[in-house]
């Protein structure tokens, strides 16, 4: 969630990194480690959370009309050490030229493609309660190139209720509504009991990428990604370095 140094990464070694290949591994409930269970390059987490910085800086210096910027200008607008961005786009193999720093449209280009958001994501939201009402109303998803593809729930009531331009629909219909809305990414915004059948369910249909509120530990096999969202931990992780600024 920080945009500061987290430089080994929760394990992961700075630097680009082959991992093994792993078998249904679970995400670690308090890190919100990717479980990633395939034979890829990966970059370190930390360099990851910077880039989504970079790029949302970018996007603004674009839209204010800067074709260039350098590293100083950059890393200020993400809120970083300009050392840590020249080191975080060196693992893409954008290096900037001296005295000239970096092409605004190329650079964007160059990490939105490392973050695989040149291809279209659709999102399926599991669970039209509080949170997933909230969030399929949520702008910036699509912004960013997230389209909400559907929003699905198992209570009679909910469903066929609308949260703005969407209808809720019926979880029992998951597999065609996956086919029909083409979903590739799933957020899971259901109590935690429900979560690790319906994780399954998404994989069985076919989703590889799911993002999940609950507040359980999940198993996923090979091949799927899974990250946890835990706004409680990033809490309590506030309140240790509060009592520790006041000690
Ligand atoms: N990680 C975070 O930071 C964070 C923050 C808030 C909430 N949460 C978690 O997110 C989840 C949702 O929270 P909420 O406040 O929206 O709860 P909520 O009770 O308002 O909504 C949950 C919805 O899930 C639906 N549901 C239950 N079982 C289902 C199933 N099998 N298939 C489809 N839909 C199903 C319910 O009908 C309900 O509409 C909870 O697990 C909560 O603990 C996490």
């Amino acid at each position: 969630m920080s945009t500061e140094d987290h430089t080994e990464d929760n394990g992961v070694p700075a630097g680009v990194t082959e991992l093994p290949a792993a078998h249904g591994q679970s995400l670690d409930q308090a890190s919100a480690q990717p479980v990633t269970a395939s034979l890829t390059r990966i970059l370190p987490e930390a360099t990851l959370a910077r880039l989504t910085q970079y790029l949302r800086a970018l996007i603004k210096l674009k839209a204010s009309g800067e074709l260039r910027t350098s590293s100083g200008v950059l890393a200020t607008a993400a809120g970083v050490n300009p050392a840590i961005l020249r080191k975080d786009l060196s693992l893409l193999g954008s290096y900037g030229t001296r005295g000239v720093g970096y092409v605004v449209v190329e650079l964007t280009e160059h990490i939105s493609k490392a973050l695989g958001l040149l291809q279209q994501w659709r999102v399926a939201i599991i669970g039209a309660g509080n949170l997933g009402r909230a969030l399929s109303g949520y702008g910036g998803f699509r912004s960013r190139g997230f389209e909400i593809a559907a929003l699905l729930d198992a209570a009679p009531e909910v469903i066929g209720t609308t949260v703005g331009d969407m209808e809720v629909q019926d979880i029992a219909d998951l597999e065609s509504i996956v086919q029909r809305s083409k979903a590739n990414m799933a957020v899971l915004s259901v109590p935690g009991i429900s979560a690790q059948d319906l994780c399954d369910k998404l994989v069985d249909c076919g989703v590889r990428s799911i993002l999940s509120f609950a507040p359980v530990v999940l198993n996923v096999p090979a091949g799927v990604n899974l990250r946890r969202v835990d706004l409680a931990t990033e809490l309590q992780i506030l309140a240790y370095h509060a009592q520790n600024l006041e000690a």
